[in-house]
């Protein structure tokens, strides 16, 4: 039986993918992360490759790795974490009342092939002044997220509008990994095997 390994220390990566009723293993991938690319969706997909290969080198040969990264986009800029609370308030500052782009870039690693790919999602926040922005930051909830808010938390007060995948924008975009697992044979077989 193969093993499917999400190669993440995400607790939201962990719950979506619990939600869609696979069985995994989680292997969280240690590698420092390096952006590269000419555009948000090369980045991610770089970025999702980099976790997802390292983790497959030390599982099984016959294992389905999951590696994914999430970045957060608006004219040109990129945002990923926020380094402190100054870095969170000046991307909060810079996204409130406009629309920006998520992007997850997905990796899924087997012996023989390798599936990269993507999901955007447009987000629109409603203006927000220097006091409501500040007084989020408080919570610490920005601090591990990229673009520094949480969809799925406080942060939804902020959220006018989403165009797009909801669960891509929280950190997995489950819907096109289960399709694309779905459409191949040997991947279809190994989700059968690890049902919940
Ligand atoms: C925009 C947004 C991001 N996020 C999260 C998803 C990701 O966990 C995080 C972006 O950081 P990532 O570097 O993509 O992932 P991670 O470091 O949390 O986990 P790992 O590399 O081990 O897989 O931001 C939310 O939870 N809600 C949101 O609304």
């Amino acid at each position: 039986m193969s093993k499917i390994i999400l190669a993440s220390a995400s607790p939201r990566r962990r719950e979506l993918l619990m939600q869609i009723g696979l069985k995994f293993e989680i292997i969280p991938s240690q590698k420092e992360e390096k952006m590269q690319g000419n555009s948000p969706a090369q980045i991610v997909m770089g970025l999702a490759m980099d976790k997802a290969e390292d983790i497959f080198r030390r599982a099984e040969s016959d294992a389905l790795v999951i590696g994914a990264d999430t970045i957060v986009a608006l004219d040109n800029v990129i945002l990923g974490k926020p380094k402190d609370e100054a870095d969170a308030l000046k991307m909060l500052r810079f996204l409130q009342g406009k629309t920006h782009q998520v992007y997850t870039g997905v990796c899924m690693v087997m012996a023989d092939k390798t599936q990269v790919f993507y999901e955007k999602t447009d987000v629109t926040m409603y203006p927000a002044d220097e006091e409501q922005l500040t007084e989020y930051i408080r919570t610490g909830e920005p601090m591990d997220k990229a673009g520094s808010y949480a969809i799925q938390g406080r942060g939804s007060v902020f959220i006018r509008e989403i165009h797009g995948d909801y669960n891509n924008v929280v950190g997995l975009p489950v819907a096109q990994i289960w399709q694309r697992l779905m459409r191949d044979e040997m991947t279809r077989k190994i989700v059968i095997e690890n049902k919940e």
